[in-house]
């Protein structure tokens, strides 16, 4: 078995976006921005958004960090997504999800420019993906992709389960999969014997948010096992596969933490930069 190391990956990435960035800017190009919106004071948001504002930073694009308290109304988060559609400086914007419970995140989220839809959350992103048209994708279903393309998994003709069907993570990296050539198969919480067809996978991408949900004799011998899961059990981080056990019959796995969740923020800024590069070529 082979430990996917996506904090390493994550940090390739991120190098890699540093040397383009500074090439573009270098070219005479404005440094690509985004900004972050974080209503409320979740703490594990806090850090979410913390972290995207110091990646940014570290590969030299410029950060526009909003905080608004966690009474703030759905029409002032509306004003404020208007506002950054307006400016030029900005590339990419975010609304952090989850918002506190008055405010409709995804709804929202649809008041973000579709150009600037670094979360690739917006219907019309939406539209783009399913239509394998040029356009933003989802940022933690990107990293799962970009994981199993440097561990050259080959995805044409395999067996490709999903177990989840969020807009966030569990309907786009099922249209990934399937424009990478995969068979794939979205189960859920209502999939009849989704040990069986967990079993039939090549690979298995577990995204339903409950821990250790998927059990370790349910991994097919050789499988490539991405868990996106990131569940808090007796205060500590595991995801939704029996990791140990997983890991004696998979070929390839990611750890929880340290596999698919240092991507998010490593795509996230993939798509930022790509936002400003469309942007300046209109
Ligand atoms: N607007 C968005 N909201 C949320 C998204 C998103 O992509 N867009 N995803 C998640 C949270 N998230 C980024 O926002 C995120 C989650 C996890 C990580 C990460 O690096 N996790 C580490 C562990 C961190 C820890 O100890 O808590 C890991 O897995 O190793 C980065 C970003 C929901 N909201």
């Amino acid at each position: 078995m082979t430990l996917i190391d996506g904090k390493a990956i994550a940090q390739e990435v991120r190098n890699e976006i540093r040397d383009e960035v500074a090439e573009w800017v270098a070219a005479g190009n404005e440094a690509p921005g985004l900004a972050t919106v974080l209503v409320g004071d979740d703490p594990a948001s806090a850090v979410y958004v913390g972290g995207k504002q110091k990646a940014c930073a570290e590969v030299g694009m410029r950060g526009f960090d909003h905080r608004l308290a966690a009474d703030t109304s759905e029409a002032e988060v509306r004003a404020l997504l208007h506002q950054l559609n307006a400016d030029p400086a900005v590339s990419g914007i975010l609304l952090q999800l989850p918002p506190p419970p008055h405010i409709d995140g995804p709804k929202l989220t649809e008041e973000i420019a579709p150009g600037k839809d670094v979360d690739g959350l917006t219907p019309i992103s939406t539209g783009l993906l399913h239509k394998n048209l040029p356009g933003l994708r989802p940022c933690t279903p990107l990293g799962c992709m970009e994981l199993l393309k440097r561990h050259d998994v080959d995805l044409s003709g395999a067996e490709a389960v999903v177990v989840g069907r969020s807009d966030l993570v569990g309907k786009p990296i099922s249209a990934l999969l399937l424009q990478a050539n995969a068979t794939v198969t979205t189960a859920h919480s209502r999939t009849k014997d989704l040990a069986e067809v967990c079993r039939r996978a090549d690979v298995l991408v577990a995204a339903v948010g409950v821990a250790h949900l998927i059990k370790g004799d349910w991994v097919k011998e050789g499988a490539v096992v991405i868990d996106v899961g990131m569940n808090r059990l007796d205060g500590k981080l595991t995801g939704d596969v029996e990791f140990e056990a997983a890991a004696e019959r998979a070929r390839l796995i990611t750890p929880v933490p340290g596999g698919v969740g240092p991507m998010t923020i490593a795509m996230l800024l993939r798509n930022t930069l790509q936002a400003a590069k469309a942007a300046a070529a209109v």
